[in-house]
């Protein structure tokens, strides 16, 4: 398979906090490279320099080929689209004015504001927010505003999806339901996906292989079964005793 992303000895201080040091990955199109690591690990800092969000202290991240900018714009316009952790929809503005920014202005930027709007409605139909697309986003549930989160993000017609926690504080029938709609999209839009999730055995049934973040370090790379086997993740996440895959 072709490569989509290189991250290259990249570190990022803010002040004197390391926050990400020395990480090196590759990952293939198509793939779902799931990011694991405590808090504080650097997972969401390595997010932002992968979207242009926050510039890297030292290291360089490719993109197809191509250097990514510490510009999120530009970045969104290579194919990058990430969500973030606390969701950031513009609450006074519809679920479909909310997706319509990112269809006009992202990386399939679509000059015809009526084929625009039809394209947000199929991608909020697919989102299961179809009947919400004219309310205020404020007015969603809390799942309701995590789809909008990956609807803003797809809506920029993206190659790479980064997803920040999108499943934090849903309830198990919630986290089902978003699995299955991630596959989905996944597969009709032919996206590449980067996730970072703290519940462990999801992060293991959807990753096709896993980064392990500790203390800005990366402590290991390998499929879901040689993460949950690793002794090096064992001692750090769980103590000696136990197996990660029995979290
Ligand atoms: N803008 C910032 N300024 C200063 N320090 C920061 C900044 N952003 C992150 N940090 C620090 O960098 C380290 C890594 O933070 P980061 O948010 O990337 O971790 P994380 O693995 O995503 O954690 P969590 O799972 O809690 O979201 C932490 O020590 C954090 O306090």
């Amino acid at each position: 398979m072709t490569e989509l992303l290189r991250v290259q000895h990249v570190s990022k201080r803010f002040g004197g906090v390391i926050a990400v040091q020395d990480v090196n990955f590759t990952m293939r199109q198509g793939e779902i490279l799931g990011l694991m690591g405590a808090n504080g690990a650097g997972k969401t800092t390595l997010f932002s320099m992968i979207a242009g969000n926050v510039a890297t202290t030292s290291g360089q991240i490719h993109f197809e080929g191509k250097l990514v900018p510490a510009r999120p714009d530009l970045a969104c316009r290579l194919g990058v689209a990430r969500t973030f952790q606390i969701v950031r929809p513009f609450p006074g503005m519809t679920v479909l004015e909310n997706c319509l920014i990112g269809t006009l202005y992202g990386s399939g930027r679509q000059k015809n504001l009526q084929a625009a709007r039809k394209t947000c409605r199929t991608l909020l139909d697919e989102l299961g927010l179809g009947a919400q697309a004219d309310k205020p986003a404020a007015s969603l549930t809390l799942a309701g505003r995590k789809r909008l989160e990956i609807a803003r993000a797809l809506s920029t017609h993206p190659k790479l999806l980064l997803l920040d926690e999108v499943l934090a504080g849903l309830n198990a029938t919630e986290v089902n339901e978003a699995l299955s709609l991630i596959q989905q999209l996944k597969q009709h839009y032919g996206l590449s996906i980067i996730i970072i999730e703290h519940v462990m055995k999801v992060l293991m049934r959807m990753s096709d292989r896993i980064v392990v973040m500790h203390d800005g370090h990366q402590l290991m790379e390998g499929t879901p079964a040689e993460v949950g086997n690793d002794p090096r993740v064992i001692r750090a996440y769980l103590g000696e005793q136990k197996n990660v895959r029995a979290a």
